[in-house]
């Protein structure tokens, strides 16, 4: 009769597990720490261990390693309520035979279990590895999270194409910065582009590289940004936004681990993981035949989906104490009121606007108490009737910000980031106003004050057609 050994300091759980074990023909342990569990084990040998991560004295992962060294490689489970990336990234690095993230029904520790029982163990199994944490540390404690950290560790062991969903300020860079950090890649580079934010007319130099000569203004070769992620990640933002010919270029590139420079005839090889992101559904974006199917199978190999923070509301607290910690000489505590009120908005700018809204009361709280009043307004949903004028002038203040602190941060901008940053507002402008006066460059240019002919060059420097 196989026999199971079950490390858990919730009694509820220790129970539900061992009658679903008795049930299925299996002799069992019980412990309710991980010292315990390591003394029975050393008394007695077990064919399967189901451990808790969070227990008193000795931790769970910690553990693990003992029970390894007592048990041989018998299969363990891990069973976690509230961890975090680092635990998830142990956990399935440890050679854990399962993760199962608390609450889990049933269904799934018995088929767990069932699975472990006729499982041969390879001959080597690579042993718990510590990560280090990191500044830019993904925060959360929901189950939904917890889910989340485990995608995040089961696809960061691979060099898998992720696509990663959600809706702005979800938190998509920082999920493909953890997939990056906890790579076998970790040390080459991570290269995170915004496609929106590039150029039309550069995009494609951007990207790809280009000649020494290739184009006016090209007086220097310069590698792409797909060069400079070789043996490391390449992220795309908003990967929906990618030209259709230039998808043709990216597919071409990921398949066959080449590119070719704007102005070359030679390419030049480079691998990299793959991490685009989307607020759209790239899905739909197909259907719509604005994104190539063939680059969607491609890049979309595992798909995440950040949930918005709205559905994981309890992790609110906790993120609003994180970010207002990054300011040590500012107001600390929130008042219960505040919390309150936290939990209570919609949040449609996601975790950012929640960042945002903490700085902004760190700044205006002079109490040391953050209480409601210290709070921003809460930003309208996008597409809502009632978005006033000055709703619109705090988001665009708030982007323009953010675009300019990623330019300033840019080497490669330097010198050129208020030219860069303008022509990035005034080519939506131009195209609204020849938009909105039928493409008549005379009205469009009235209402704009500048002259017909400024007008016309601007839109030739845009590569913006007439039709
Ligand atoms: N779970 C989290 N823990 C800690 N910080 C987070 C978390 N999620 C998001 N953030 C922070 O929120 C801000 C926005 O996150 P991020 O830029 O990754 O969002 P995004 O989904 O990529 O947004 P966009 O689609 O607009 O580019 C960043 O400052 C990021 O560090």
């Amino acid at each position: 009769m196989p026999s199971i050994l079950i490390v858990d300091d919730e009694q509820s759980i220790c129970w539900g597990i061992a009658k679903l074990a008795r049930q299925i023909g299996c002799e069992v342990g019980t412990a309710a720490s991980a010292e315990e569990g390591l003394k029975l084990a050393a008394e007695s040998p077990y064919d399967l261990v189901v451990l808790d991560v969070r227990l008193p004295g000795m931790d769970g992962l910690t553990a693990f390693e003992q029970f390894r060294k007592t048990l041989g490689q018998v299969p363990i489970i891990i069973i976690t309520a509230f961890g975090d990336i680092d635990t998830a990234v142990r956990a399935v690095r440890s050679g854990a035979f399962e993760y199962l993230v608390k609450p889990f029904d049933l269904a799934s520790i018995r088929s767990a279990i069932q699975r472990a029982l006729e499982y041969t163990p390879p001959a080597e199994v690579p042993a718990a590895e510590a990560v280090p944490s990191s500044p830019d540390k993904l925060i959360g404690q929901t189950p939904i999270m917890q889910e989340l950290f485990k995608q995040i560790a089961l696809v960061a062991a691979t060099d898998t194409s992720v696509v990663l969903q959600g809706e702005s300020g979800v938190g998509k860079e920082v999920v493909a910065r953890a997939i990056h950090r906890h790579s076998i890649a970790s040390d080459q580079p991570f290269v995170a582009v915004n496609i929106a934010a590039l150029s039309p007319s550069l995009a494609e130099s951007e990207l790809f590289g280009h000649t020494a000569g290739a184009f006016t203004g090209a007086s220097r070769a310069r590698d792409g940004l797909l060069v400079q992620a070789n043996g490391g990640t390449l992220f795309l933002d908003e990967v929906a936004d990618i030209p259709l010919p230039l998808q043709v270029k990216l597919l071409r590139a990921v398949e066959e681990g080449e590119v070719l420079p704007v102005g070359a005839d030679q390419p030049v090889q480079t691998r990299f993981r793959i991490i685009g992101a989307s607020h759209q559904s790239l899905k739909q974006c197909v259907q719509s035949g604005t994104f190539r199917h063939d680059l969607y199978f491609r890049l979309a190999a595992f798909e995440i989906t950040i949930p918005p923070l709205r559905e994981r509301a309890n992790d609110i607290p906790l993120l609003a104490q994180h970010f207002a910690a990054r300011r040590p000489h500012a107001p600390q505590t929130f008042s219960d009121p505040a919390i309150v009120e936290l939990r209570r908005r919609p949040w449609h700018g996601n975790v950012r606007e929640l960042r945002n809204a903490v700085e902004h009361a760190q700044v205006v709280c002079r109490s040391g108490v953050i209480t409601p009043e210290h709070l921003p307004t809460p930003h309208p949903a996008l597409g809502d009737d009632t978005v006033t004028t000055a709703d619109v002038q705090t988001q665009l203040a708030e982007l323009l910000f953010r675009r300019a602190e990623e330019l300033l941060n840019d080497p490669e901008a330097t010198g050129n980031v208020h030219s860069l940053l303008l022509s990035e507002v005034e080519r939506p402008l131009l195209l609204r106003a020849m938009n909105h006066y039928a493409n008549e460059y005379a009205p469009a240019a009235r209402a704009l004050g500048l002259h017909r002919t400024t007008l016309k060059k601007k839109l030739d420097d845009y590569e913006v057609s007439e039709s």
